[in-house]
């Protein structure tokens, strides 16, 4: 099978899978009710998401390993709260696989029939893959910023294509994120993809039938690099925000920062919506994951930009299901990543 049609495949799971999110989000996310304890809404999102594409994955990959988020040990618990969860997600993610293939939609997938418990669970435990530098694998975030989709903001489903350690091909969609980034108050829901070597392009999520558009960074150079905007993390938990201020003090920055949540941020750059996306780390223990950055940074790659972490070296996604020889995330137009680098390191005081 070609990357062309793989790519075709990629972008309906996703897709499915950002409808079937949005659909949890009206029906359970009630302002009023969620509170920062109440993560329901997204765990049953994010299990029936991570079940939908692994499932719709298995007829034209029945071989391909997948390193996902989740896994369903919880979902197989025998106690009442499980169960309730478990109902939810066979309910949502069977809806969503009778629904017929719609028009520009991939041939391969088996939809319109719905599949049983066992199945179901299966599929997300197909998940637990631990990564490898060989061969083919899939990697899963089914719920990228899970807080952001309790906010109502940005959050991303996720889905890369790795073959020998190297991310070959990524999608992610975006439900709230605009169509047009010059209407802010239009149309919301944007695919956004690239095969390496083939460029990045976006499209209307509803849009399954229409066009592919290209995309790249906003062409910026040393001499501009004062109008520059960046983004980085929403919560201060995942990037220091602190170093983030000095660091644009450096590059003389004045912007304020735009702040999402998810790999979003990858899309919004890669479409030029801002230039720098800065992710530094706040303790030296934590690995990030390679689901939250693998169709990212094939994207941004594929749009102009460069994507490194703070020593400059390049992101590794063959060690494993964490990064663990790289720390932070600095992704810039690849014009000016070095001078960003340089900032990075003179306010971190890492070479
Ligand atoms: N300490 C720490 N440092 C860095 N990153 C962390 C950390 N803890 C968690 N995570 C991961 O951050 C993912 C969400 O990243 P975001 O950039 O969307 O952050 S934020 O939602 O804006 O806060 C989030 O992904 P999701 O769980 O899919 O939301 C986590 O995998
Ligand atoms: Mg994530």
């Amino acid at each position: 099978m070609s990357l062309v049609q793989e790519k075709q495949i990629a972008i309906t799971v996703v897709s499915r899978a950002a409808n079937l999110a949005q659909s949890v989000f009206k029906k359970l996310v009630n302002a009023e009710t969620v509170t920062k304890k109440d993560k329901s809404p997204v765990t049953v999102a994010d299990y029936s998401c991570q079940s939908l594409i692994s499932l719709l994955l298995s007829k034209a990959y029945p071989n391909d390993p997948i390193v996902g988020e989740e896994d369903a040990k919880d979902l197989r618990q025998p106690t009442d709260e499980s169960k309730q969860l478990k109902n939810r997600v066979v309910d949502l993610v069977n809806a969503e696989l009778s629904k017929p293939q719609a028009a520009g939609e991939a041939d391969d997938l088996e939809l319109g029939v719905t599949r049983s418990e066992t199945e179901l669970l299966d599929a997300i435990d197909r998940g637990t893959f631990e990564g490898s530098a060989k061969g083919r694998m899939w990697c899963l975030d089914p719920i990228d910023g899970t807080k952001g989709f309790l906010r109502g903001g940005q959050y991303a489903v996720c889905l890369a294509l790795l073959i020998e350690g190297k991310v070959e091909l990524g999608v992610i969609a975006c439900p709230n994120l605009p169509v047009d980034p010059s209407k802010p108050d239009g149309p919301r829901g944007v695919v956004f993809g690239a095969i390496k070597g083939q460029g990045a392009f976006q499209r209307p999520i509803s849009e399954t039938n229409g066009p592919l558009s290209k995309i790249s960074m906003n062409s910026i150079t040393k001499e501009s690099i004062a109008q520059a905007s960046f983004c980085e993390s929403v919560e201060s938990g995942h990037s220091s925000q602190g170093d983030s201020a000095n660091i644009a003090k450096e590059l003389n920055i004045t912007k304020e920062p735009v702040r999402m949540d998810s790999q979003a941020k990858y899309c919004s750059i890669s479409r030029g919506d801002g230039d720098i996306y800065l992710r530094l780390p706040v303790s030296a223990s934590y690995e990030e994951k390679i689901w939250d950055h693998a169709p990212g940074r094939l994207l941004v790659a594929e749009a102009g930009g460069k994507v490194t972490d703070i020593h400059n070296k390049d992101l590794d996604f063959s060690l494993g299901r964490t990064l663990k020889n790289n720390k932070g995330v600095i992704v810039a137009h690849e014009s000016i990543h070095g001078d960003v680098i340089k900032a990075v390191q003179k306010v971190l005081n890492v070479a």
